[in-house]
């Protein structure tokens, strides 16, 4: 498929700055929407972040979300988030975010020509590791999606789950389901290998991780009326997936038997949130999707980005975006292609991940000496490195 223009970078070498007019240009969810309305506009106030002093949140915003987030399902009500503060560390993403709509925003960018849930051959909505009740009372259901090339997928992809859901648990949130949603071989990137390949080392990742995250294939599935690989944009990937939980599955029941919406987050980097205040990079109605109506989750990235920098022209969203400390480190998949293309180890990687790109030759590797197979040629799972930390919830 011919590219309309090329991937443009920023400063940050290993930041997400595809320019996204990219994709079919017979595909109206592939370019970005040059104007729409846009959602109301936030509160601004700070940004969650650890040690930040501890708020008590009473709730006469309740109201508000009783009364926005009717389900169209009778079963669904809205689950009033009950702000609790635990360890030091505050919780007012929802104290401080607007009312959310009824339906999907009217800022909506254009959606996709065909239904967004269109089956494809084989698929089906992947909810097996999907917590469909809630444990604790008086906590929010938090989905967390994670929209990336995953080429390959690193162990810090991994661990990003498990921070955010350290962190996010000692808000308001439960998190009830973890995605990893690898983008469209049509993304402007060089470096991916095809997505059968990027969702095969995902998966070995999850498992030798023992993460409870979920892959959902459907954007490297999606095709055009003439059968070609489309680009999805991540504001709908959101709202395709907050359909499926919430509309489709009918949301997840609280201990008291009522159903409520789960609400849906972005988990990015900070170097990717760097970009977000890039129109050439995000259109801005979706960027008030992302953040003003499902709101962030954002892992600090140090060895590619300031997080200031990355959140401070964000501020309008501020209400919406939890900031998750991370360790100084430099991985990436741009660190671990190199390492693999120079014929050294990559560490940063799943062994089984590492081993596969080997067995496959990917990113110019020397067929592997050592292969770690079984008798079928598979990688071998028993090969590994040692275990990363792990989500804990299921
Ligand atoms: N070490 C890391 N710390 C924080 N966020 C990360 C890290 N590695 C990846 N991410 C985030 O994971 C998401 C998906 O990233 P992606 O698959 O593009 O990996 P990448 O390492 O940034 O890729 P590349 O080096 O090929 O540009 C992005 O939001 C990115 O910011
Ligand atoms: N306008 C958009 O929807 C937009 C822009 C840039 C990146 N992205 C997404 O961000 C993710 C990460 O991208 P990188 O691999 O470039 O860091 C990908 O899933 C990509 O599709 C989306």
């Amino acid at each position: 498929m011919e590219l309309l223009h090329n991937k443009r970078r920023l400063s940050s070498p290993s930041s997400a700055v595809a320019d996204l007019a990219l994709a079919s240009p017979s595909s109206s969810s592939s370019s970005i929407p040059s104007s729409s309305t846009s959602l109301s506009s936030p509160r601004s106030v700070s940004v969650s972040l650890v040690n930040q002093q501890i708020q008590n949140h009473s709730h006469s915003h309740n109201h508000n979300h009783n009364h926005n987030y009717t389900h169209t399902h009778n079963k669904i009500h809205n689950h009033p988030p009950n702000l609790t503060t635990m360890g030091g560390i505050a919780a007012d993403v929802f104290a401080s975010s607007p009312p959310r709509p009824t339906n999907l925003p009217t800022g909506t960018p254009t959606p996709p020509p065909e239904p967004m849930s269109e089956p494809y051959h084989g698929y089906s909505f992947p909810h097996n590791r999907l917590k469909r009740r809630l444990t604790h009372p008086n906590k929010t259901p938090l989905v967390l999606v994670s929209c990336g090339s995953f080429s390959p997928p690193t162990s810090l992809h991994m661990s990003m789950f498990s921070v955010a859901e350290s962190y996010a648990e000692r808000t308001g949130f439960e998190l009830v389901g973890s995605y990893m949603s690898p983008c469209s071989d049509t993304y402007g990137k060089s470096s991916l290998v095809p997505a059968h390949h990027r969702i095969n080392m995902c998966r070995l990742a999850i498992e030798q991780t023992n993460s409870n995250a979920m892959i959902d294939d459907w954007e490297t599935l999606r095709r055009d009326e003439a059968g070609r690989p489309v680009y999805t944009r991540t504001a709908d990937v959101l709202k395709r997936l907050d359909e499926q939980l919430n509309d489709v599955l009918g949301g997840i029941q609280t201990l008291d038997g009522t159903f409520v919406r789960a609400r849906v987050m972005l988990l990015i980097g900070a170097d990717l949130a760097l970009t977000m205040s890039d129109p050439k990079v995000w259109a801005p109605a979706d960027i008030d999707v992302l953040l003003g109506y499902y709101g962030a989750f954002i892992v600090e990235r140090p060895a590619l980005c300031a997080t200031q920098d990355a959140i401070q022209p964000l501020k309008k969203y501020h209400g919406n975006i939890m900031v998750v400390p991370s360790f100084q480190n430099d991985v990436s998949s741009t660190k671990a292609r190199a390492q693999i293309r120079n014929g050294e180890v990559a560490q940063d990687l799943p062994r089984s991940v590492y081993d596969y790109i080997k067995l496959h030759h990917l990113y110019g590797s020397a067929p592997p000496k050592d292969r770690h197979v079984d008798k079928n040629g598979k990688p071998d799972l028993e090969m590994v490195s040692p275990r990363l930390p792990v989500a804990s919830h299921r």
